[in-house]
């Protein structure tokens, strides 16, 4: 394909089609976009990011990841979808433009490359990545409990079979080394939000704990905001709340990482929808679906620009 032009945003698509509209991409918004490569994953794939940027030179920084659980394709086809409004909204949205003039935006669409191509090629319901260690005869490690805070801990699980098995040693998964090498060579990021499904819910740390965090008022008031404003959208409910109090309790997760790294603004969505269509939700929800967690991640980045 040789433009975004041809490409459609209602549509699931496979990792060689993502890839190839990052490039074109790119190519297209030059002035403010660029794919920045972090790293390969187990099976050797590149692991990309794109960067949102106005100027400046590492300025406060919002990061967004999708896919890291491979079978959640709303996950990756929101994440497309918000690249596109970005680079759309600016100049126009008035909120959007603002953070932009002050912040950067790192967006990682295909966190588990690996798990993804496989979700096209042999499994639509893998979930982990695809690591293989001698000895061990089971695939993949849970990529969403491989990293360091809390690992191991209740809500993940040391049997290589498990869905949620946590792998040999924090960060001993290079789709997980990849981003933390990044985000703290970089230094400056204040939020991240990393996007899974479903079950429509906003969620924030701990997962490892009950313990609430030391500003978990300010996260309960920002979550049901946001929340808020995804519902005006299509009408859609989600609940909110720490991870441990709202679904359960998982440990190595990547948002009490970020938190405890400091990135105060650390959220966890799950999208649509309750589990009616699950992971195999229909391509004609991603626009829909998209165009309301816009608005909460809107929330989100807005309160990160004015705190
Ligand atoms: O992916 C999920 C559904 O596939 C549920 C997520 C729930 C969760 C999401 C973010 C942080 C901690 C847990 C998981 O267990 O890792
Ligand atoms: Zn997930």
């Amino acid at each position: 394909e040789r433009s975004t032009s041809s490409f459609s945003y209602s549509s699931y698509h496979t990792l060689e089609e993502i890839y190839s509209w990052m490039d074109n991409f790119v190519t297209e918004h030059s002035d403010m976009v660029s794919k920045i490569r972090i790293g390969r994953s187990f099976e050797n794939r590149t692991i990309l990011v794109l960067k949102f940027s106005t100027g400046g030179s590492r300025r406060p920084a919002i990061w967004i990841d999708t896919g890291i659980h491979s079978r959640e394709w709303i996950t990756h086809a929101t994440g497309i979808w918000t690249a596109k409004k970005i680079v759309s909204e600016y100049g126009k949205d008035p909120v959007l433009t603002d953070i932009l003039k002050a912040m950067d935006i790192f967006i990682e669409l295909v966190t588990n490359p690996d798990g993804f191509a496989f979700t096209h090629s042999m499994n639509r319901l893998w979930r982990k990545n695809k690591s293989t260690r001698r000895g061990i005869f089971c695939i993949g490690v849970d990529l969403n409990r491989n990293w360091k805070s809390g690992f191991g801990g209740n809500g993940s699980n040391a049997n290589p079979c498990s869905e949620t098995y946590h792998g040999p040693s924090p960060q001993s998964e290079p789709e997980v080394a990849a981003i933390v090498d990044f985000i703290t060579a970089h230094g400056n990021f204040k939020a991240l939000i990393s996007i899974h499904s479903y079950s429509q819910m906003l969620m924030y740390p701990y997962g490892q704990t009950l313990e609430p965090v030391s500003n978990e008022q300010e996260m309960y008031d920002l979550a049901k905001a946001a929340v808020k404003a995804l519902h005006k959208v299509h009408g859609i409910q989600y609940i909110f709340g720490s991870i441990s109090n709202t679904l359960y309790l998982a440990s190595g997760i990547t948002v009490d990482w970020a938190y405890d790294s400091g990135i105060k603004y650390a959220f966890s969505f799950e999208l649509r929808d309750t589990g009616h269509f699950g992971f195999l939700l229909p391509a004609t929800q991603i626009i829909p679906t998209a165009q309301e967690t816009w608005m909460a991640i809107l929330t989100i980045m807005e309160h990160t620009l004015r705190h």
